[in-house]
């Protein structure tokens, strides 16, 4: 096969069709279901999009009471679950407490292998209420403290702030979260749900095709990267020292993290509205200095390499502001993908064709195994 063939990394590779949701680089837009992202995020909660998502309408009234009363009636998780986290080593990290948890949900699921739209819908109902229960424990569990049982008075983001820290805050930082889940919701053919799709295609069943997708989330060119840009803005320190530190870092040929995007090249659709409820955040929290080292950081690498920020790069601070760990920024960001992957693993399942690409070899030609004598 000739090296121009190789499409590596599927680089500009077209691999299927979706409804689901529309990227597109040129005119740097991205739409669920036809609606614009941003305008969803300016007027609807989460569980409006998720269920836009899955169902590819917005809920009327009616059928909004039924989802969240459904959703906040599965909030509460196995207990056997919760004492396997609580069982795992303190300093693993939340992405692998999270990936375990959701395989054991797997294995505990008499229903597990039941395919078909309605049993998968049901699966991902659970997973969308249940993720943030163990997202949470996981949490209180690294902080030495005991779990919070799940409030269901409460909406989605309002309940997992209590889950996680005992307290519900000021409107504007659950509206802020909120915000982040929609934007974070749903984002085409992406490393993990490629990974979910391609787990799919094989036959496999929902909750291994979730579990590898998070493991693909984990890494920091992916998920990953919003829990690196809070280590690297917590290495930079202070905005006067931005220029200093990008120069090491880029003489050093280093990744900066949160900026840069495979489809995106001219900024990220989600960007804008997410640095808004960043900017909220720090006025709730008085973190000028934060922003400042925000602003600075990102004006000194744009006007150097003209490569712009992802929605990595202001969700991580934000998350940070709300008074999340840095290394539970990336589990946060599977409480809302849940949505995107598990109605992808419903499209591929619906139109199946395992997915296998060739490969050049490029290795020894064939040859004899030497005999032993
Ligand atoms: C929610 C999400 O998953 S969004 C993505 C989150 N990931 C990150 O923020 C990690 C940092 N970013 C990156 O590593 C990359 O931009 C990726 C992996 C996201 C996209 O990469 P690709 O589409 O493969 O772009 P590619 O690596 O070809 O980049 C083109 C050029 O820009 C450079 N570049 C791209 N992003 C960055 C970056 N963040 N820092 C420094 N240089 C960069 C590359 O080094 C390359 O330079 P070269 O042509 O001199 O070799
Ligand atoms: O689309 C991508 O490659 C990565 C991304 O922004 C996402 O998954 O939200």
């Amino acid at each position: 096969m000739a090296e121009e063939n190789i499409h590596k990394g599927l680089a500009g590779v077209v691999v299927d069709t979706t409804s689901i949701s529309k990227v597109v680089q040129e005119t740097n837009s991205l739409t669920y279901r036809g609606y614009p992202v941003q305008e969803l995020a300016a007027s609807r909660s989460f569980e409006e999009v998720a269920y836009l998502i899955w169902n590819g309408e917005l809920p009327s009234e009616e059928q909004l009471r039924e989802f969240t009363a459904r959703e906040r009636s599965q909030r509460q998780v196995d207990p056997r679950v919760i004492e396997l986290i609580l069982g795992l080593p303190k300093d693993a990290h939340p992405m692998q407490v999270l990936r375990t948890a959701v395989s054991y949900l797997g294995a505990a699921d008499p229903k597990a292998e039941e395919d078909g739209t309605e049993a998968n819908q049901a699966k991902a109902e659970r997973l969308l209420a249940q993720i943030p229960t163990l997202v949470a424990v996981d949490h209180r569990r690294r902080h030495g403290l005991e779990p919070i049982a799940p409030d269901s008075e409460l909406g989605f983001s309002a309940n997992f702030f209590q889950m996680t820290f005992g307290e519900v805050p000021e409107d504007e930082v659950v509206r802020a979260f909120d915000i982040s889940m929609i934007l974070y919701a749903e984002h085409s053919f992406n490393a993990s749900t490629f990974t979910a799709r391609v787990i799919t295609s094989t036959l496999s069943d929902l909750y291994s095709a979730v579990t590898g997708a998070i493991g693909a989330l984990k890494g920091p060119l992916h998920g990953g990267a919003n829990e690196a840009v809070m280590a690297m803005l917590e290495e930079v320190k202070t905005a006067d020292r931005a220029a200093e530190w990008l120069d090491e870092a880029l003489s050093s040929k280093k990744k900066i993290m949160g900026f840069g995007h495979r489809v995106y090249k001219n900024g990220d659709s989600r960007v804008p509205t997410m640095r808004a409820a960043f900017e909220k955040m720090a006025a709730v929290k008085g973190a000028d200095d934060l922003l400042a080292l925000y602003n600075a950081f990102e004006k000194d690498f744009v006007d150097r390499k003209g490569i712009y920020p992802n929605l990595d790069y202001p969700s991580g601070p934000a998350y940070h502001l709300m008074g999340f760990d840095t290394e539970a920024f990336t589990p946060i960001f599977v409480m809302a993908r849940i949505t995107g992957w598990t109605a992808h693993i419903m499209e591929q399942q619906a139109s199946n064709a395992l997915i296998r690409p060739l490969s050049a070899y490029n290795g020894e030609d064939q040859r004899q195994v030497p005999s032993k004598d």
